[in-house]
This record gives C-alpha cells, structure tokens and sequence, in this order.
C-alpha cells in the first residue's frame, strides 16, 4: 500500500518511518526534536514527529502504539494509550509521550518513540430494532461472566 507523507521538518526526509524487519508491522515514527527532552516521572508531553500523513481511503486508518522496549524498560508509554490517525486526518502526526515511571527519561532527538501500524477498518452504519433477530450463546453476559479460568 502506497501512503502519501509530507515532509514537515527537512531532518525528516532521509529518516522516513520504516519497518525494522520483512515481516514488522510496526513503522517506527521518531522525535522530531531540536534537543534533549527530559520527561519527569509522571510527566507527559506532546512530541512532533515531522511527518504528515494522508491515508485518504476510509477503509484504514492507523494506530499509534508503543514501542514495547521502551514501555517496559523505560515505562515510556503514549498519553492516550493509542493514538488514532483517521484516514482524513492531515496534520503532523502527533505522539503523546508519557514517563509512568518513577524515574525520570530523556529523549534524543530523533530517537524512534513509537511506532505506526496501519489498520484495516469497516465504518458501520446502525439499524435499530428492539430485539436481535438470533439469540446468541453469550447473551447478554460479560464481564466475567464466563468464569475465571
Ligand atoms: O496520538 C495521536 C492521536 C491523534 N492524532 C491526530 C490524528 C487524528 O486523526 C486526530 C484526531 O484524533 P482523535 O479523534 O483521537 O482526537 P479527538 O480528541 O477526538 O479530536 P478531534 O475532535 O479532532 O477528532 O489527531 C495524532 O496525531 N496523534
Ligand atoms: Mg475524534
């Protein structure tokens, strides 16, 4: 699949978002930063990444995650817990870095802090009834509702 991308910061346009391997599905999106930043435990910050986007097509979108080396070592995690990049959205992808951590993180400029995995999606439409026409086996439990192990 073909995306168009902007290049909104020149320092972008040799270190566009990559799959790391063949078979990754994740394309690591970097901190477009002029220095250092220095994340406090517990603080969050709205990090640029330099780059736009336009999927365009309604039938994907994309997600923003973390990277897990960074989450669990560095507890370097995103503000929103997942980003959602709608097929018409346009502006500079946006990462929300939080530090969960009780220690505090700096991120290098250009470091990879998250990673963009482009998604298939179905835009439903709702039609209202009163009753479902099927009985499903689950009904209306959730929550547990089918035990615990
Ligand atoms: O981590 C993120 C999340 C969102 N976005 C951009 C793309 C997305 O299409 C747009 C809106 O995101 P969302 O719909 O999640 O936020 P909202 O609070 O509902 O804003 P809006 O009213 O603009 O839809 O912001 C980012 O750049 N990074
Ligand atoms: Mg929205």
């Amino acid at each position: 699949m073909i995306i168009d991308v902007k290049i909104i910061d020149p320092r972008m346009a040799d270190q566009l978002p990559q799959y790391a391997t063949p078979g990754s599905a994740g394309l690591d999106l970097r901190a477009c930063l002029d220095e250092p930043l220095t994340l406090q435990p517990n603080a969050w910050k709205l990090v640029s990444t330099g780059i736009a986007i336009h999927l365009e097509d309604p039938g994907y979108a994309a997600l923003i995650l973390p990277r897990s080396g960074l989450g669990h070592k560095h507890g370097i995690v995103l503000g929103n817990l997942v980003g959602l990049i709608d097929s018409d959205y346009q502006g500079q992808l946006m990462v929300s870095a939080w530090n969960r951590s009780d220690v505090a993180f700096t991120i290098a400029p250009m470091e990879r802090i998250a990673q963009l995995v482009v998604v298939p999606v179905v835009q439903a439409q709702f039609q209202v009834v009163t009753e479902f026409a099927a009985a499903s086996a689950r009904g209306e439990g959730g929550y547990g509702s089918t035990g615990k192990a």
